[in-house]
């Protein structure tokens, strides 16, 4: 059945329910997507860097051939994944993907690092996101930034929070729209601390410190602070909790950021956005899939995302959530993961759109509670499968599998001859 034919029979079906199919698929590809610019070469970075100097970074696993080596090349793998996923996107960029001749070491960066990103977007008509990088650098190593009991690496790491928020305002005003920055920082310890005090009061003093700078016009720099329960060698604690970062995000009157991957590996987060939203403007989702101790799985359309834009749609606050994600796979073609994860939440985004909301709303005002669990069930099979194909139409992607062609003979045109 052609892709009309089937669009036909499922609008008729939605339409039923008072839901106009035509609106939700205008609606899903306006709402921006932050595709990271870090899914194309597994978080390494382009920094030029004296031999020798690095630093931990984030674990990517995998060595799939075709990563991205410099700028040029990741923007090419973007090209190509945006041109098969439908919808509006944005491009995050990490301070890591600089771009100079010489060396810039982190406290020293400015605008002119990024401007082959910020003509790129220009470009390709795409605004860019900005997130500063506490990672891959000799001063991260032993797991301390921003809240570092060393004073000159806690203030080199303030001056690059510094630079940072200009930089994002650079990029704002190239753009003429807001650019989002995210806060992240590594922080913690593998083990038992004696003192879990001190760097928390720490890391909110060189918070305090970094967003003091009245010279960033918030209104162009949105800043949003990242929480994290555990990573890989911060099995025990990490400074910037749910706790700390939900506290400090609220007394600052700034935006929280929640990464799916970045709570018990049972616990979800879309019955925290309604609490958030009470208490602050905005908050900022890192979509992705936890799997046991790995928080950055490729993104899929299972029920842990579609509940987060389903709680978005009821509670109608489409306007107070920034979609970003945050995946890495280094172990698959990276233009794959990029492709099904970003597909993914876009498909999360309609299905949301898609929702009885009114109804079930109505339901349960009326106490009506079984009628109210009966219908979120028969909806999951609804004709959503025919909404989503006419999306892709739309949009002037490729309907279905059709994509997979066109990933792989990108990796036999492209990645493969990648050293
Ligand atoms: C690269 C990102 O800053 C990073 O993934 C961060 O957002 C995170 O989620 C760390 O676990
Ligand atoms: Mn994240």
């Amino acid at each position: 059945m052609s892709v009309e034919k089937a669009y036909e029979l499922a609008k008729e079906r939605y339409a039923a329910f008072g839901i106009d199919t035509d609106v939700a698929i205008e609606k899903a590809l306006a709402l921006p997507i932050s595709l990271h610019c870090w899914q194309t070469d597994d978080v390494g970075g382009f920094e030029t860097k004296p031999e020798g100097l690095d630093g931990g970074g984030i674990m990517a696993t995998g060595n799939y051939p075709g990563r991205a080596r410099n700028g040029e090349e990741a923007r090419a793998d973007l090209e190509k994944t945006m041109s098969l996923i439908p919808g509006t996107q944005r491009v995050n960029v990490h301070a890591c993907y600089s771009e100079t001749d010489h060396y810039v070491d982190r406290d020293e960066m400015d605008p002119s690092c990024f401007t082959k990103w910020m003509d790129w977007a220009k470009e390709q008509g795409i605004c860019l996101d900005f997130n500063p990088t506490f990672f891959a650098h000799p001063k991260a190593e032993d797991g301390f930034t921003l809240s570092h009991q060393d004073d000159e690496i806690r203030a080199f790491w303030v001056k690059h929070g510094k630079a940072c928020r200009k930089i994002a305002q650079a990029m704002a005003e190239s753009q003429g729209s807001p650019c989002y920055v995210n806060w992240w920082t590594p922080d913690g310890d593998k083990d038992i601390p004696a003192d879990r005090f001190s760097p928390r009061a720490r890391m909110a003093k060189s918070y305090d410190e970094i967003m003091a700078d009245d010279s960033v016009d918030k209104t162009k720099c949105v800043d949003f602070i990242e929480s994290k329960l555990f990573g890989i060698g911060s099995e025990e604690y990490v400074v910037s909790s749910g706790e700390f970062c939900s506290d400090y995000a609220i007394s600052r009157g700034m935006g929280l950021c929640m990464d799916m991957g970045h709570f018990h590996p049972t616990e979800n987060i879309h019955g925290k956005i309604s609490s958030h939203l009470q208490f602050m403007d905005k908050i900022l989702l890192h979509v992705s899939r936890p799997i046991r101790w790995d928080s950055d799985h490729v993104t899929l359309f299972n029920d842990d995302l579609k509940n987060v834009f389903i709680e978005i749609q009821r509670g109608n606050v489409w306007d107070r959530v920034v979609v970003a994600l945050d995946f890495f796979d280094a172990s698959i073609n990276r233009i794959g993961a990029y492709v099904t994860g970003t597909r993914a939440a876009r498909k999360g985004i309609l299905y949301a759109l898609l929702d009885p909301t009114a109804q079930l709303q109505g339901y349960e005002v009326e106490g009506k509670k079984a009628q109210r669990l009966a219908l979120m069930e028969e909806f999951k099979s609804m004709p959503f499968a025919a909404v989503w194909d006419m999306l892709c139409e739309k949009a002037d992607v490729p309907v279905g599998a059709d994509w997979i062609g066109e990933m792989e003979a990108y990796e036999t045109d492209v990645l493969r001859k990648r050293a």
